[in-house]
């Protein structure tokens, strides 16, 4: 491959390393059914996934009948119980992801997650993924005082990872904002969890698919 521009590669997990909705889903459902709301479709769920646990379970309480602070609390002690339990049972990498992550390694870059998920429940499913071994860091919604859009996490994620030149690769506005704050360079995924058009996210990139990652990186 050709020879990149970055030490390190920080990627968002949901959305972007792995389709991880139906999971979130299947714990919104446990938790909706227990409340007594209705089901929400795979598809309202996405685009609630990005800015970590509480905003998505607020997010499904406003959209099933409204929410107040004990719902909310309930809600989410609901949620992580279930999902804890089942971070991988429908969740599955995108096509391509291991080449790339594979490909990226082997050009001597190392590779870091930066997620708004629970560093818990991130740590737990990329150990259930077989990926613990290649990423050099891991920083989670929870890591810090604060998460994403604000810039530390992803600070946070490429010192960790040994500092140098790098790259976030995202799904989101939410990441789009971070590496802004961060003055990190930015390459959005259009098979992910955006609320928006990915053109409108200012990225310094898109990619259709893992295949386009590594000369989209190579480019910039
Ligand atoms: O938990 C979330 O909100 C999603 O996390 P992400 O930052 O990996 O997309
Ligand atoms: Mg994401």
């Amino acid at each position: 491959m050709p020879a990149l521009p970055f030490d390190i590669v920080v990627f968002d997990l949901d959305g972007t390393l792995a389709d991880t909705a139906p999971d979130l889903a299947g714990a919104l459902a446990h938790m909706l059914s227990r409340l007594g709301r209705p089901e929400l479709t795979l598809d309202a769920v996405r685009t609630m996934i990005g800015n970590g646990v509480r905003a998505l379970v607020r997010r499904a309480l406003r959209a099933t009948g409204g929410a107040d602070e004990i719902l909310e609390e309930e809600g989410h002690a609901l949620f992580l119980a279930h999902y804890g339990a089942h971070l991988c049972i429908g969740t599955k990498p995108y096509p391509g992801t291991e080449q790339a992550l594979d490909a990226l390694a082997e050009s001597g870059a190392a590779l870091a997650v930066c997620t708004n998920k629970p560093e818990a429940f991130a740590r737990a499913l990329i150990a259930q993924l077989g990926w613990e071994s290649r990423f050099a860091a891991i920083v989670g919604g929870d890591s810090l005082a604060a998460r994403k859009p604000d810039p530390a996490p992803l600070h946070e994620a490429i010192a960790r990872a040994g500092g140098g030149r790098a790259v976030l690769v995202g799904d989101s506005v939410t990441d789009a904002a971070t590496a802004r704050a961060a003055g990190v360079p930015f390459v959005v995924v259009r098979f992910g969890y955006s609320d928006r058009p990915v053109e409108d996210l200012g990225a310094d990139a898109v990619v259709d698919s893992f295949a386009g990652l590594t000369d989209a990186l190579a480019d910039l």
